[in-house]
């Protein structure tokens, strides 16, 4: 047990802090709206349908403006067509009453311009409960920040005066910026909170629901865990894209950092109104990259995955992203997704449906060697686990692996204390995830991985370290949106720091 107490955990971070990293490219507005209860998910439809409970079972909502009122049949209808794009209240519901069956993550993308009349209405009325920074960046640059690392160079595209103000300083010194450029071509580095732009600030809406039954078309439905559906705001002029002007100072950027972790790829469109493609935004994407590495090739790359619905989009980004980035991170719906879009429909499958961590296993095996990856950490409601190649040298590699369990032990502290939270406000906070214990399912997770990196039989893990370590699960989550991103840059952040620290991986 590497952490015993808190001073542990203090101790840990201090490695961190003489850690810079990049991060890009997606914050954003969550704006939050809870559903903890049957009762509350009715209010929540009662603009439309009035006596919601009854109306969404028997449709009985005569006395409804006819503009206004839920039709139920076309929701029964969505919930099989399963719309990868929100436009109409039908869709919305359709896909929310899944999730909540499924108490899975899921994100879909919201396009202003062509919601239906009825559904905007319904939005622009809706009171949300809290608003709190959100996406991968801006999530991740307040945790680091709290976490005292040295330099935190955060891009965004947009960012509003909000956007800039809700990135919270709060380490022992400034240390969230924004890079701007300069005549020369140069980047500077600018206080992110006086950083701002003249941007629309981009506001995502979130959906944290409970564990708790409802009733629907006359059956009833338990969700089985809490978690978030997330309708996901994609401005037109949000364009996930380094300017010209900034792009010339990325590679004397990167001899100053150490790492980066890049995501919100899943902003990119097929098609733009300017003529320019999805292929335009991958290609620039990759350039990044390399300009960040071109000086300092030790620097580690993290990719953060999230969920994208559209298939073609989510093989671009594993195919020209995954080849130049040196980690990824991802949940266990994530890696099934992009197994699916890379040819492996089957595996793809049995994961979604049975969730067994062999399969997971051989799937970001299949990832890892298929697109060269030094590791691969995955991310589920269970366990965190990491798996990279071994080194030959066993003392070595016993050093290795009790380092990557440190580093998943932390990310795991970190997630507990957020969920049983909210936030994470101090490093003093993190006592809340020391606290809460591994789920109930730890010892025999740790077991079977036990068996699988002992094993020899037709599927040879040999080559592997197979790390995991149990997640300690919040039973009642205050929220859950954003733990995989804590979880994720905690244990990227470790890894990079025995790195540099330790010279020994
Ligand atoms: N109640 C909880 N307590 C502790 N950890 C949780 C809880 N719920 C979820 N997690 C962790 O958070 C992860 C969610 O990651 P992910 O799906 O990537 O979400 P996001 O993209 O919103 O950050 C899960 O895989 C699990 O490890
Ligand atoms: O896809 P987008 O719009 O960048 O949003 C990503 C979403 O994922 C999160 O970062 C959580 O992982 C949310 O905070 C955010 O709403
Ligand atoms: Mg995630």
């Amino acid at each position: 047990m590497p952490f015993k107490n808190l001073n542990d955990v203090k101790k840990h971070c201090e490695n961190l802090e003489n850690i810079s990293i990049f991060l890009g490219y997606n914050a954003n507005v969550d704006a939050l709206k809870y559903i903890s209860n049957e009762k509350e998910f009715y209010e929540l439809f009662e603009l439309l349908n009035g006596d919601c409970k009854k109306n969404l079972n028997k449709n009985l909502n005569e006395n409804l403006n006819e503009n206004l009122k839920i039709d139920i049949n076309k929701v029964i209808e969505n919930m099989e067509i399963y719309p990868r794009e929100i436009k109409t209240v039908e869709e919305f519901l359709a896909r929310l009453i899944l999730a909540m069956k499924s108490g899975k993550p899921v994100e879909i993308p919201l396009i202003s311009a062509d919601l239906s009349p009825k559904f905007k209405k319904w939005l622009e009325n809706l009171k949300f409960n809290e608003e709190r920074i959100g996406g991968q960046v801006g999530i991740i640059a307040n945790l680091l920040s709290i976490l005292n690392l040295d330099k935190i160079v955060a891009y965004t595209p947009l960012l509003s005066q909000k956007q800039s103000e809700m990135f919270e300083n709060k380490g022992s010194h400034t240390n969230i910026y924004y890079p701007v450029s300069t005549n020369e071509g140069d980047i500077v580095l600018k206080n992110i909170n006086k950083a701002h732009k003249n941007d629309e600030t981009k506001i995502n809406r979130i959906f944290e629901y409970k564990e708790f039954s409802f009733e629907f078309d006359n059956k009833k439905i338990e969700v089985p865990r809490a978690n978030r559906l997330i309708l996901a705001s994609r401005p037109e002029n949000l364009r996930i894209n380094i300017p010209d002007e900034t792009k010339t100072g990325l590679s004397e950027l990167g001899k100053n950092i150490d790492c980066a972790i890049v995501s919100g790829y899943q902003s990119i469109k097929e098609q733009y109104s300017d003529g320019k493609t999805d292929e335009y935004y991958f290609k620039r994407a990759v350039e990044d990259i390399n300009l960040l590495k071109s000086k300092n090739p030790n620097l580690k790359v993290h990719l953060e995955f999230a969920s994208v619905q559209n298939p073609k989009l989510r093989k671009q980004i594993v195919e020209y992203l995954y080849s130049v980035v040196d980690c990824a991170g991802l949940d266990e719906t994530e890696i099934a997704n992009i197994l699916n879009s890379v040819g492996y429909s089957e595996l793809s499958e049995k994961i979604l449906k049975n969730s067994k961590i062999e399969d997971v296993i051989e799937g970001s095996k299949i990832v890892l060697e298929n697109y060269n990856l030094e590791m691969i950490q995955i991310h589920t409601i269970y366990y965190i686990m990491f798996i990279c190649k071994k080194i030959e040298d066993k003392a070595k590699n016993d050093i290795k692996i009790a380092q990557l369990k440190k580093s998943l032990e932390f990310a795991t502290i970190l997630a507990s204390t957020k969920a049983k939270n909210g936030l994470i406000t101090s490093i003093e906070d993190l006592k809340m995830g020391l606290e809460t214990p591994y789920n109930q399912y730890g010892d025999l997770l740790r077991n079977l991985v036990y068996k699988i990196n002992e094993s020899t039989s037709e599927i040879t893990y040999n080559d592997y370290n197979i790390v995991l370590v149990p997640s300690r699960l919040v039973n009642n989550p205050k929220s859950t949106v954003g733990l995989g991103d804590t979880i994720s840059s905690g244990a990227f952040v470790s890894y990079v720091a025995d790195l540099k620290n330790n010279n020994i991986l």
